[in-house]
């Protein structure tokens, strides 16, 4: 008998694009009228880049992720993902998805939780098995790999649901403010987790989310939208290096501040009043 394995994930070469978003609109038709949620987006993420997607409540940036992750489609424009249409890649599992609520299911226990996709994709007993135990020690948690998720914090939760997002080595995580629920330390704690997992699988993110200092922290550029319609506003270059943020040290450091500065301008595009729904912690 021969023991399935996971599908061979493809290599993309360095320099490769993971994604590519060209003039993304899409407009949603409610009971309150028209909503243009993104106008004209224009976005490329290189592979094993990390870019996060900040703005004002409302500016679309779940609608964007949405988008790349074919849970939606656009109005008009092209969404690519590793040069497929974002279906083929959906279909592929191209990707991995974590959102702010874990989204775990409370009958299975953390171990079965991880290994979900890799069981509902043919992967074997035993390959899954392996995996799921690597990756409870990656995100921490190898002593509760039998409980049950109502039986983990918050942040123990969104670390098992990092986990399952990672399990099948997607090229590309997509993550809509996966720790936006958690308290300050708990964030920080996971943040730095996120940097070492994305070492370690080199996999391109996509990251929404509200606050400034998480962006920074985490992006190697930082999409800046504003509202009504949806656009990008600005992308701002943040030059730290993956081990410059592996360092906890890290916020405490002045590129760190200059960094956040310019995205905190960027945002309020010469405004004094903090845009709604940006946190400055
Ligand atoms: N299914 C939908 N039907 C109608 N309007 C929608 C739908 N989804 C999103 N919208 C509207 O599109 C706009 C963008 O929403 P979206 O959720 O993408 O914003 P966001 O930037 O992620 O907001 P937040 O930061 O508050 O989560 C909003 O005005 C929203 O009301």
């Amino acid at each position: 008998m021969t023991t399935q394995t996971a599908p061979q994930r493809e290599e993309h070469p360095r320099g490769a694009v993971a994604v590519e978003v060209t003039g993304a609109t899409r407009v949603f038709q409610g009971s309150a009228g028209t909503v243009t949620a993104l106008d004209g987006v224009d976005l490329t993420v290189g592979a094993g880049e990390f870019v996060s997607l900040i703005g004002p409540s409302g500016c679309g940036k779940s609608t964007l992720l949405r988008l790349i992750a074919d849970l939606d489609r656009p109005s008009a424009g092209t969404i690519e993902v590793f040069g497929r249409t974002a279906e083929q890649a959906r279909l592929a599992h191209d990707y991995g998805i974590a959102f702010q609520q874990a989204g775990l299911l409370p009958w299975r226990t953390v171990r079965a939780n991880i290994e979900l996709p890799l069981a509902m994709h043919g992967t074997g007993r035993a390959a899954r098995r392996e995996r799921a135990d690597y990756l409870v020690e990656l995100v921490g948690l190898a002593e509760f790999a039998d409980h049950y998720p109502d039986q983990l914090s918050g942040g123990m939760q969104q670390r098992v649901a990092i986990a399952r997002a990672v399990a099948e080595e997607p090229s590309l995580l997509l993550m809509d403010e996966p720790f936006g629920a958690l308290d300050e330390m708990t964030r920080e704690r996971l943040q730095g987790e996120l940097v070492r997992i994305c070492a370690e699988t080199r996999a391109a993110v996509v990251f929404v989310t509200h606050s400034i200092p998480e962006a920074v922290f985490l992006s190697d550029r930082v999409v800046v939208m504003s509202a009504r319609p949806g656009r990008i506003r600005e992308v701002v270059d943040i030059d730290l290096t993956r081990a410059a943020r592996s360092d906890e040290g890290l916020r405490e450091d002045a590129a760190y501040f200059a960094a956040v500065t310019r995205v905190r301008e960027a945002l309020h595009h010469g405004s004094p009043a903090p845009a709604q729904g940006v946190e400055l912690r």
